[in-house]
Formats: C-alpha cells, structure tokens, sequence
C-alpha cells in the first residue's frame, strides 16, 4: 500500500445498478478478491448500491423466512400492537403503517415492520462462519432482547436462520470493503467483533396510483450504519436517487440481493464511500414484502477518518462520532414523530 495514495470522491452521475458476483469472495487467490474489490470500489465511489449474485443464502433459507414475514403480517392488528416498537427501550418490535415518517417532509410512511438484533440462534446448522460464532451481543442501548410475537409458530426459527446467514454474508462483505479502500483485508475485524446488525421484515400494501407521492411506501432517505444488505421479492419498488436527482429502479433481479451504503461509511470514508438517496413505492396493486439487514460496527467505535480518504485536497468534513451513538440518534430521531403520548 502506498501510504501517500488517497482516494478520490467523484460527483459522476449512474443510470445504472451493478450487478456483481460473489463467487470470489472468499477465494485463496488474492488476484481473484482484488478484482472483486475493484468491481466493489467502483460501486461503491460511483453509485453507492450494487446487486450481489452468489452471496451464498440459500433460496430455501429466503423462502421460509417470507412466509414466516407473511404470517406475521396477516394477524390482527391488535395482536401485533402488542409489541409496539414504542414499547421497547431499543427499537425492537412492530410498527404499525404510518408509524414512522423517514422522510420529514412526509406524511407517513405506507410500510409496516418487524425489527430483531442480535439472538443467538439456538436451531442453527452451526455453518456461520468463525467471524460470526464469535460474534456476541454485549448490553448497549442498541441491544439487549428482542421481542417476538407470542403464540406464532413457525416464526422465531426461519426469522433467525436467515438473520445469522445475513450477518455472515456482511462479515464477508467487510475484507473487500477494506481492499477497495487500499486497507488491510483485516481492518474491519477489530470493528466489527459485536457488530449492530438490525433487521426488519417489511410490508408494503399496495398504495393507490395517485399523483401526490407525500405518502409513499418508504419515503426518500439514506441508510444509517456502514450498509444494508436487501432481499426484495420480485413486485418492485425501490428506487435509487442519481447525481442528477433522477430516481433509478432498482428493478428485482431473482437471485441477487440489494447491497447500499449508509451514513457510517460515508462518514468514514469522508464521502469518498456514496450513501445514496432511495425511497419505495409499490403501486404494482400487490403486496410487496423486502427483509433488510442494516450492518454498522461494534458501538464504540469512533468513526475518524480512515487514512486512504483523506488528504489536503479532500480535508475531514466530518466531526468524529462513535458508531453506536450515532446510529442510535438517528433512530430516536425516526421514531421520535410518532410516539405514543402519555
Ligand atoms: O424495501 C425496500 O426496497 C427499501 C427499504 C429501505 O430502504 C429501508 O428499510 O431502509
Ligand atoms: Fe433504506
């Protein structure tokens, strides 16, 4: 690595999302992991998403945990109310549609949720990787339990088998994210040994073909933590804001999941690293159900600018924050509109 190389920002403009193949994820030859790097960085400086094609989740792990989501949505509300997110001290739960509002400007968010962290997953097939088998929860304002829908079989194991399977997926994302920033594969590791991996199980109902987009599906915004990782089924949706502030479909390709960027990374990586704009709107007449998993680090660690994308041309722009505060101020600020008064 030459110390003196800095990365650049570009202002470049896409039409579109790059699909790319993970296959050589965690190959032994490290010729074959800076391509893929290459290709990641690209993305990653230029769009800010990509789809990932051979990211290892089995169809069938996907497949039960949708029908888990479905049955989940489908109970009364009353029953699901039961867990109001509102009602747990970190964001844990359900919320019900128009409880939250992720862009201020509008008027509710046509979306209803489940989130869960970390849970040790007792049913596992024990396939995580050894990063994650040692990954364990501490108490932070952004952990502790979760909270499960009582008397809904089926449910718990699928959710969590697919949760465990995610958050591998993003440990291995993390040595490429490191080689595309001229890093050591292993930097991230350090970072990332109790990572805040959240993840919510999504329904959009169809929304009505109207002209006014003041309440869409999941109004125009940016992600919090270091990336998402989106599994979307195949109705369509989602929608990714260009330079030029054109909205770009990120059109469902089957067997691929949605890999976008947040506001840790771009913060870290003093916007060298994209975190796109990107909003929802199913108009399709059908329900549309997506699982994303937001990936940030261990909560104490204080995002200062990482080396590679810093330079007296491209000064820090960012004042240093820890992680976990940072995401965990956000979130309050997302759910602060709709809090129950007491
Ligand atoms: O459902 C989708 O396609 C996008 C969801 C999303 O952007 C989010 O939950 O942050
Ligand atoms: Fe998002």
């Amino acid at each position: 690595m030459d110390a003196s190389f800095t990365l650049q920002r570009t202002d470049s403009t896409f039409e579109e999302i790059p699909v790319i193949d993970f296959q050589h994820a965690e190959s032994k030859d490290p010729a074959l992991r800076r391509q893929l790097a290459d290709e990641i960085r690209d993305a990653c400086i230029n769009v800010g998403f990509f789809y990932l094609r051979n990211h290892g989740i089995s169809e069938s792990i996907i497949e039960e945990t949708v029908e888990a989501a479905k049955r989940f949505f489908a109970l009364p509300e009353d029953d699901k109310m039961q867990i109001d997110v509102h009602n747990s001290p970190n964001f844990k739960g359900y919320t019900a549609i128009l409880g939250e509002n992720t862009d201020p400007t509008g008027n509710g968010d046509l979306h209803e949720a489940f989130d869960i962290g970390w849970e040790e997953n007792p049913g596992s097939d024990n396939s995580r990787s050894e990063g994650a088998k040692q990954t364990k929860a501490t108490t932070n304002a952004m952990e502790g339990e979760n909270i499960w829908p009582k008397d809904l079989p089926e449910f718990k194991e699928p959710v969590l088998t697919y949760y465990h399977a995610a958050v591998r997926l993003g440990l291995s994302l993390f040595p490429l994210f490191a080689l595309a920033l001229d890093l050591p594969e292993n930097f991230f590791n350090d970072k990332t040994t109790k990572p805040a991996a959240i993840m919510r199980l999504l329904h959009y109902p169809p929304q009505p073909p109207r002209e006014d987009d003041s309440q869409i599906g999941i109004g125009a915004h940016t992600d919090y933590e270091c990336f998402t990782i989106l599994w979307q089924d195949s109705v369509g949706g989602l929608e990714v804001q260009n330079t030029d502030g054109k909205w770009v479909k990120g059109v469902p390709i089957p067997g691929t999941l949605v890999v976008n960027l947040g506001d840790q990374f771009a913060r870290w990586t003093n916007d060298v690293f994209k975190s796109t704009v990107h909003r929802a709107i199913n108009k399709s007449g059908q329900e549309r159900y997506s699982i994303p998993l937001f990936f940030g680090t261990d909560y104490d660690v204080r995002l200062e600018p990482i080396p590679t994308c810093v330079s007296d041309d491209m000064p820090a722009k960012y004042e240093i924050v820890t992680a976990g505060e940072y995401v965990k101020s956000r979130l309050e600020a997302t759910y602060a509109h709709s809090k129950p008064v007491l």
